[in-house]
C-alpha cells in the first residue's frame, strides 16, 4: 500500500459488544472539531467502537444506541449554538419531548469552548447540557468549560479535563482482562483511506502539474450548482434563525438550570431499549410543515455564465465574481487592509431570502493552497510518483469537497482541500511520531505533546505561527504515507468575514438577481520570532486575487438580525468598533439608513492613526443621525469633533459635570496618555447615557483581547455616572437584561 509499511503495523481496536462511543461536535472554526477528533482517537485506543461527527450528522435516536456520548461544542454569535448543530438542536427542543424522560438511557458528558469576554460564556454547552438533563439523560463525567481568555487558551481547562476523562473511562468502563488499551506508540487504522487506482488511469482530466485543475465542463458545473442549491434550500428552513427575542427568552428560561461542577451519578438501571423513547426521537417533524418548499427538482436550474476554474462542489454556495480588491491603508502602514467587493449571482429564492438579512451577513470564502507549497510538500514526503495518479476515496471527511465519484488526485486534494499551512495542532504532531524512523525526531515530537509541556508546544507552534509545512521541513525524517493524508491534515475551512455593506445592494434587472457584497479584511501578516514573514492562508489568497476571479461563496445570515424592521431601526445604536471590526457596524448603519425615522447612532471607532486606518473616514458624515467619536491611539489627542449630526445634544452642564466625575473616578489611568474607545465612552458619558435610556442596540466589534471587557466596564461606569444604576453590580444586572438593551458582540 505504501513504502513505509505502516498499514501492517496498524492495530485494529477490538470489537466488544455494547462498548461504543459517539463524539459529537458543534464547531464554527474547527477548534471543537479538533478536540472531538482527539477524543475519538482516545476512545478507539480504549476499544470503544467510535463515531465522530458533527451533531447535525447524527440522528437523535442513535443517542440511545450508543453506550456513551461525548458532546464538544463551541458557542458562537451571542450565546448561540454553532451552525452545524442547529438541526440536531431543533429536534432536541421539540415540545413533544418535554416530560417524556426519553433520554433516560443516554450517558453523556460535555465539553464547551467559549470566550469569557462574551456575556453569554459557553451558553451553547450549557443550553445543550440543560436540555439533555431535562430529557432524563445522565452525566457519566463532569462537564468542562474551556475559555479562550486563559493563558494557554482552551487547553488550560481542556487538558486536565481530558486526562481525568481518560482515567474515568478506564475505571468505570473496564476492559475484559484479556484486552489492554492500544498504546500510544501503536498506530490505528486510517478512517479515510485512499486507494491508488490502476496505472492505466494515470492523470485526471484537466489536472496539471502545478496543482491546478482545468475548468470543469459547463454541464458539470451546472449539475453541481443545481445540486448545491437544492441542499441549500432544503436546509434553509431548518437553519432559519429564531428572532433574537425568541432566543433570549428561551435561553433565559433554560439557563435557570445551573451548571454544577459535581458529577451526576449514573443510573443503576441501564435501560437500553426503550421503544417509546426511540419512537419519540425518530419521528422527525422537520420539513413537514411546508412540503411545497422542498420540491426543487421541478425548478429548472438557472443558466449561468461559463464555469469558473477549480470551483469545488461546496453546498450552499453562490457564484461570485471579484469586482474590487483595493488596499485602503497607505503602503507604508504596517497593516495591509483590503476593501473587497464581490458580485453575487442569485436565484430568485435566494434573493428574496437574503433581502431580509442584508444588514447582518457573514461571507464565507474558501482559500486554496499555492502550487509552490503543494510541490514542496510532495517533494518532502516523497509522493512524486503518486501525486498525479488517480485515487479513490473510500470515505470523505467533513469539509472535503470532491465530486460524487470520489475519484481525484493527491495533488488536487492538497491544492484545494487540505490545509497544509495551518498551525499544527497537538493531535497532528502526535500522529507524526508514527511516521519517522529517526529516534531523536520521535523523542522531540513526543516532548512537544507530552502533558505538562504546553508551553513548549505553544512556543514552537502558535507563538511563531509555524506552519505544518515548516514543521515537516524541520523534521526531515518524517514520511507520511499518502494514504493517510485525509486522516492527518486538517481540511481547508471556509474563512468568515462580516459583510460591511447593507441596504440597497440587492438588484434585480430583467429577472437577473445580483447582490453586491463588500468586506473589509485586515490581511494576517506576521513578523514572528522565526524571521521569515508569514501570512495567513486566506490573506495570501485574497491579496493576489485578480479582478474577475470567480469564486464559490456562502452567505450566512447572522443570528442577530439587528435591523429586521422599522421598530428595530428606530431604536438608537451605540456602536463600538476597533479596526476592521467597524465592518458589521457599517452594514447595520447602511441598513438603518433604508428606514425613514431611524434612531440616533453613536459610533466609537478605535484605530491607530487618523491618516492610516480610520476606515470609511469620509463616509461617516454622509449618514444621517450618525455621530462618530474616533479614538486614535497613536495620534495626538484631538479636541472634540465639530459635528452637525442631529444627535441628542444633552444638557451641556450635564456633560461637563460627568466628565469631571469621570476624572475623579479614574484619577491616574483615565485619559492619562491613552486614547481608546473605552476612554471616549466615559468621556461622553452624558450622551451615551441618553441613548442607554432608550432601549438601544449596542454593538461591540473588533479585536478580542481586553477591548470587550474594557468597553463593558466603561458602559457600566456610564450607567452609574448617569445615575441609571446605583452601583456597578446593579449596572451589571441592568446590562444583562435583554429588555433594557440588545447587546451584540463580534470579537475575534
Ligand atoms: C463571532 C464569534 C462569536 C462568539 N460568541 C461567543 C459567545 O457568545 N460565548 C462564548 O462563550 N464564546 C463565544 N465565542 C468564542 C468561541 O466559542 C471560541 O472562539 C471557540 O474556541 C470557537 O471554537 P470553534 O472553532 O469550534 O467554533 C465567539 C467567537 C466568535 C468568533
Amino acid at each position: 500500500m505504501d513504502g513505509f509499511g505502516e498499514s501492517e503495523r496498524a492495530v485494529q481496536p477490538a470489537v466488544i459488544e455494547g462498548r461504543s462511543m459517539a463524539v459529537l461536535y458543534g464547531s464554527e472554526t474547527g477548534n471543537a472539531e479538533d478536540i472531538a477528533g482527539e477524543l475519538a482517537k482516545t476512545a478507539e485506543r480504549l476499544h470503544f467502537q467510535t463515531t465522530v461527527d458533527e451533531m447535525d450528522g447524527f440522528k437523535l435516536a442513535d443517542l440511545l444506541r450508543t453506550s456513551l456520548v461525548v458532546f464538544v461544542t463551541s458557542t458562537t454569535g451571542q450565546g448561540d449554538m454553532p451552525k452545524n448543530t442547529l438541526k440536531f438542536w431543533k429536534n432536541l427542543r421539540r415540545e413533544k419531548l418535554n416530560n417524556t424522560n426519553c433520554l433516560r438511557s443516554l450517558r453523556f458528558t460535555i465539553f464547551g469552548l467559549g470566550d469569557s469576554s462574551y456575556q453569554k460564556f459557553n451558553w451553547a454547552a450549557r443550553k445543550l447540557r440543560a436540555r439533555l438533563l431535562q430529557l432524563g439523560a445522565t452525566e457519566f463525567f463532569r462537564p468542562g468549560e474551556g475559555d479562550e481568555r486563559h493563558d494557554n487558551g482552551v487547553d488550560s481547562i481542556y487538558l486536565p479535563w481530558y486526562e481525568e476523562l481518560k482515567k474515568t473511562l478506564l475505571v468505570d468502563y473496564p476492559l475484559p482482562p484479556s484486552i489492554s488499551p492500544i498504546p500510544d506508540d501503536a498506530i490505528l487504522p486510517p478512517k479515510y483511506p485512499i486507494e491508488l487506482l490502476s496505472t492505466m488511469d494515470t492523470g485526471i482530466a484537466g489536472a496539471t502539474h502545478d496543482g491546478t485543475v482545468s475548468a470543469p465542463s459547463l454541464i458539470d458545473d451546472e449539475r453541481r450548482f443545481s445540486a448545491t442549491r437544492t441542499m441549500s434550500a432544503a436546509r434553509s428552513h431548518v437553519d432559519q434563525p429564531q428572532s433574537a427575542a425568541e432566543r433570549t427568552q428561551e435561553d433565559w428560561i433554560r439557563l435557570q438550570t445551573t451548571f454544577p461542577g459535581d458529577l451526576a451519578r449514573r443510573d443503576a438501571a441501564y435501560e437500553r431499549d426503550d421503544p417509546r423513547a426511540f419512537d419519540l426521537l425518530d419521528k422527525n417533524n422537520q420539513l413537514k410543515d411546508h412540503p411545497e418548499k422542498y420540491h426543487f427538482e421541478k425548478q429548472s436550474p438557472q443558466i449561468l455564465d461559463s464555469p469558473p476554474q477549480g470551483l469545488l462542489p461546496i453546498p450552499d454556495t453562490y457564484r461570485a465574481t471579484l469586482i474590487r480588491n483595493d488596499r485602503v491603508t497607505p503602503p507604508d502602514h504596517w497593516q495591509d487592509v483590503r476593501h473587497l467587493a464581490l458580485d453575487l449571482e442569485l436565484d430568485e429564492r435566494a434573493y428574496r431570502r437574503l433581502a431580509e438579512f442584508t444588514g447582518s451577513l457573514t461571507l464565507v470564502i474558501w482559500p486554496k493552497n499555492y502550487p509552490e507549497d503543494v510541490n514542496e510538500l510532495i517533494r518532502l514526503m516523497g509522493w512524486e510518483s503518486q501525486a498525479d495518479r488517480l485515487v479513490r476515496l473510500f470515505a470523505v471527511p467533513r469539509g472535503v469537497y470532491i465530486d460524487d465519484d470520489r475519484v481525484t488526485t493527491l495533488r488536487f486534494l492538497l491544492a484545494h482541500n487540505l490545509d497544509i499551512t495551518a498551525v499544527p495542532k497537538r493531535s497532528f504532531i502526535r500522529e507524526l511520531v508514527h511516521f519517522t524512523k529517526d529516534p531523536r525526531e520521535r523523542e522531540r515530537l513526543l516532548e512537544l505533546v507530552e502533558p505538562g509541556n504546553e508551553q513548549e508546544y505553544y512556543d514552537y507552534t502558535c507563538r511563531p505561527r509555524r506552519t505544518i509545512l515548516e514543521l515537516l521541513r524541520d523534521f526531515a525524517g518524517v514520511r507520511i504515507p499518502f494514504s493517510r493524508v485525509l486522516d492527518l491534515f486538517p481540511v481547508i475551512r471556509g474563512r468568515e468575514f462580516s459583510v460591511c455593506n447593507g441596504g440597497g445592494s440587492l438588484t434585480e434587472v430583467n429577472h437577473k438577481f445580483h447582490f453586491k457584497i463588500e468586506i473589509l479584511v485586515a490581511l494576517v501578516e506576521y513578523k514572528t520570532i522565526i524571521r521569515k514573514p508569514r501570512q495567513g492562508l486566506c490573506s495570501r489568497y485574497l491579496k493576489h486575487l485578480a479582478l474577475g476571479t470567480k469564486l464559490g461563496v456562502r452567505l450566512k445570515p447572522s443570528s442577530a438580525n439587528l435591523v429586521p424592521n422599522l421598530a428595530a431601526a428606530k431604536r438608537p445604536l451605540i456602536a463600538i468598533g476597533t479596526g476592521t471590526g467597524v465592518a458589521p457596524i457599517r452594514a447595520v448603519i447602511q441598513e438603518r439608513g433604508c428606514f425613514d425615522g431611524a434612531g440616533d447612532t453613536l459610533l466609537f471607532f478605535g484605530c491607530r492613526n487618523r491618516d492610516a486606518d480610520y476606515h470609511f473616514a469620509r463616509e461617516w458624515s454622509s449618514y444621517p443621525n450618525v455621530k462618530v467619536y474616533p479614538a486614535f491611539s497613536r495620534d495626538k489627542i484631538e479636541p472634540d469633533p465639530k459635528t452637525t449630526a442631529t444627535i441628542m445634544p444633552s444638557s451641556k452642564t450635564d456633560g461637563t459635570l460627568l466628565a469631571a466625575a469621570v476624572e475623579t473616578l479614574y484619577p491616574v489611568q483615565y485619559d492619562a496618555h491613552k486614547n481608546y474607545v473605552q476612554h471616549l465612552i466615559r468621556k461622553y458619558a452624558a450622551e451615551v447615557g441618553v441613548l442607554l435610556r432608550q432601549q438601544p442596540i449596542v454593538m461591540i466589534c473588533g479585536n478580542a483581547g481586553r477591548m470587550p471587557t474594557s468597553v463593558r466596564n466603561a458602559l457600566l461606569d456610564v450607567l452609574v455616572l448617569t445615575k441609571m444604576c446605583v452601583d456597578k453590580e446593579a449596572a451589571e444586572k441592568w446590562l444583562g437584561n435583554p429588555t433594557n438593551v440588545t447587546l451584540w458582540q463580534e470579537t475575534w
